[in-house]
């Protein structure tokens, strides 16, 4: 099972919560080169999962981009999760789904998808959305924009503090995203981030590079 699985589990035993790792998103759209420049970003290690979001295309079409990308995962230890779609995480055995508010309900993903899948909600700037998610069983929750981006429009813009907030007064694991870098990280990491979800920043330039950027700021 990919580290991101092991992780999530074991938290709640631990006193001292593990350091800040990378959720790499994807591109929203890919070509055949894509393969090459994700092994080269999980080459570095310090990277935890890597979600499949390619938008504007349907799911058979995800399905046949899919499988060089997931065994790019499973050779680096890395969670393979699918956005949008439980149908399609299931279709593909991928290790989870990341839900956001529109797109299927924790409970039915984990009766679907089976109690060793990770299960992600999106939960903008809302408290009430995370406890929500917490309550539904969702192994992580997902805050965000956090600061401006170009990948997806966005309309939420949470303080650092919720992070902090989420950490103080539960178990589960809480995920940063929206226009994340090396040069912004640091506070998100500080905040209490477990996991720094980002997109652009690691596709932009040189993966491995931008990888190693990001490992050296969130060591602190
Ligand atoms: C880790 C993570 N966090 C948030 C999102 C956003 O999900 P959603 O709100 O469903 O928007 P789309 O990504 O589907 O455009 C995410 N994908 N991953
Ligand atoms: C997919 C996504 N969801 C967001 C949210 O706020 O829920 S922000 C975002 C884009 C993340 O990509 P980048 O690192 O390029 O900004
Ligand atoms: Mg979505």
């Amino acid at each position: 099972m990919p580290p991101l699985g092991a992780d999530f589990g074991e938290r709640f035993a631990r006193e001292r919560r593990p350091a800040c790792q990378l959720y790499l998103i994807s591109p929203p759209t890919i070509d055949a080169a894509f393969t090459e420049q994700l092994i080269r970003a999980l080459g570095e290690g310090g990277v935890a999962a890597f979600q499949l979001r390619l938008k504007g295309i349907d799911d058979h079409a995800i399905a046949a981009l899919a499988p060089p990308l997931q065994r790019a995962c499973a050779d680096a230890e890395v969670a393979f999760i699918i956005n949008d779609s439980i149908g399609l995480a299931k279709r593909l055995g991928a290790d989870g789904v990341h839900l956001g508010q529109d797109d299927g309900d924790p409970r039915e993903a984990r009766e679907i998808l089976g109690k060793e899948a990770q299960i992600g909600v999106t939960c903008h700037d809302s408290r009430h959305l995370a406890m929500e998610a917490g309550e539904a069983g969702a192994d992580y929750v997902a805050f965000g924009a956090f600061y401006p981006t170009t990948t997806k429009e966005t309309q939420h813009r949470p303080d650092h503090a919720i992070l902090t907030w989420w950490q103080t007064l539960f178990g589960a694991p809480c995920v940063a995203i929206g226009g994340i870098t090396p040069d912004n990280a640091r506070p998100l990491v500080e905040a209490g981030a477990d996991f720094l979800a980002v997109s652009s920043a690691i596709w932009s330039g040189d993966p491995a590079e931008r990888v190693r950027a990001f490992a050296a700021v969130m060591r602190g």
